[in-house]
């Protein structure tokens, strides 16, 4: 007996699987009595279909999805198109037409992901994504079972294969912005459009979909506070060294009274935080819950085997529940009313680089400005200027999101002061 599948899109990762299938044939062989069939890939015109052929690719490729819908032999469907449309569209018309669909799309998932959601539960089939979130990690699938009878609280994640690598080559190997983002290009594990990786939008979609697993509430695009990776400097990189932490893109959830505050910005965590020394395409999601206490998640982020590996799962998970007949349930069933925490209850160290004239008059109205919203001072650097400017930079004690926003209106009014960067500082 074989299960057919259906390939949409057949780049990086769609072109990983038929690999992982040959070299997992004897393992799959023994936990399902059925041999996963690729059986049709849809492409998106003749021209992909000779290059894929002269790749050596043997597939029934078309170029049309009623090919693919009309197949009643095809039970799942597995969407490696990305972006937005015409994936939305096709996976709608897939769970239609009663097939199972996996996808690695993150992006659809973050945004439509609660329609797509009831769509697919409406049709009783399956509509698994653990891709979609941190590549090789199996992060979706441990939330949803193993954290069943735990409580989070908090969850830091290193959740961009792109930003890391190139943050990792720039820091550590002198590489240019441009050479890393090209580099990460070749390597398969940026975005058609890599605006997303390194503005931090793609963390702050995994962030979206970590959120209904971890926390059980939905988050809207716009409830992530999200900054990426382009305003950081060279300096700000050696001066977290100097005062003994790593600058990493981080996505972040506190759960307090008030509710969850989701966040995607450069930080600066301490050298001995688990995630400091996760470094280059690697991923890593760090839990607190009241359970377990603290663990982390680590592993390939991007890159076509591991994501390849973590779609191939779904697709057997979809297999094993169609033999179990339990086929339909919800990949993630904790959901509750999404709250926001109210700002005053969201607190940090934050890093503040400000330039400022080149005068010991200018250093003193600088702390009358912090001063004048409480705002007190863990370390201090002043720059050596040039006689006419100088760079100053503080990190702060904790304050909440409310003083952070008087601080920056303040200094982006004051027209002698630059508010050059504002990254958030992890630790007590
Ligand atoms: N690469 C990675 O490391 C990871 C990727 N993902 C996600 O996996 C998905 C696939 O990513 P990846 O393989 O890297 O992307 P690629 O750009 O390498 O592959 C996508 C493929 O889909 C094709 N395609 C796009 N639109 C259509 C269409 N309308 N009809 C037919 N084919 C189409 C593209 O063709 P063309 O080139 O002509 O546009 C391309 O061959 C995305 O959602 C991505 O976010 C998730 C985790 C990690
Ligand atoms: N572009 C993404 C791919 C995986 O999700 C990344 O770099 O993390």
């Amino acid at each position: 007996m074989a299960v057919n599948i259906a390939i949409l899109g057949f780049g990086t990762v769609g072109t990983g699987l038929p690999t992982l299938l040959s070299e997992n044939k004897e393992k799959l062989a023994k936990i399902l009595d059925e041999e996963i069939v690729i059986s049709k890939v849809l492409m998106r015109d003749n021209k992909a279909i000779e290059k894929a052929r002269s790749q050596g690719f043997n597939y029934d490729f078309v170029l049309n999805l009623d090919d693919i819908l009309a197949d009643s032999e095809i039970s799942i469907v597995v969407e490696l198109m990305g972006r937005i449309e015409p994936a939305k569209t096709y996976i709608t018309q897939a769970i239609e037409a009663g097939k199972n669909v996996v996808t690695a799309n993150k992006d659809l998932l973050a945004v439509h992901g609660v329609e797509l959601r009831s769509l697919a539960q409406k049709h009783h089939v399956a509509l698994y994504y653990e891709a979609a979130v941190a590549g090789g990690i199996p992060i979706l699938r441990t939330l949803a079972n193993s954290f069943s009878s735990d409580k989070i609280t908090h969850l830091l994640g290193i959740l961009n294969g792109t930003s890391n690598f190139m943050m990792t080559k720039m820091s550590e190997e002198g590489w240019t912005y441009d050479e890393s983002l090209a580099k990460a290009q070749e390597l398969g594990y940026a975005e058609s459009d890599p605006t997303n990786d390194v503005d931090g939008i793609d963390a702050s979609y995994k962030l979206a979909i970590l959120s209904e697993f971890a926390f059980g509430m939905t988050l809207a695009p716009d409830d992530i506070a999200k900054s990426g990776l382009r305003s950081i400097q060279k300096t700000d990189v050696e001066i977290a060294q100097q005062f003994g932490y790593v600058l990493k893109l981080t996505g972040e959830i506190n759960e307090v009274d008030s509710g969850i505050f989701a966040e995607v910005s450069p930080t600066f965590l301490p050298k001995s935080h688990p995630l400091a020394s996760v470094n280059g395409v690697m991923n890593a999601v760090f839990i607190e819950s009241e359970g377990i206490g603290d663990s982390v998640f680590y592993g390939a982020g991007a890159g076509q085997k591991p994501t390849a590996t973590s779609v191939l799962a779904d697709i057997v998970r979809i297999v094993k529940r169609v033999k179990d007949g339990t086929i339909g349930k919800s990949f993630n069933e904790y959901a509750r009313s999404t709250s926001l925490a109210n700002p005053h209850d969201i607190e940090n160290k934050y890093y503040f680089s400000v330039e400022t004239p080149d005068s010991t008059g200018q250093l003193l109205l600088l702390v009358e400005l912090f001063t004048s919203e409480n705002v007190s001072f863990e370390q201090v650097l002043q720059q050596k200027g040039n006689g006419k400017r100088a760079v100053v930079v503080i990190i702060s004690h904790k304050i909440n999101r409310v003083q952070l926003s008087a601080i920056q209106d303040k200094l982006n009014q004051e027209k002698d002061f630059k508010l050059l960067n504002r990254f958030k500082v992890l630790g007590d």
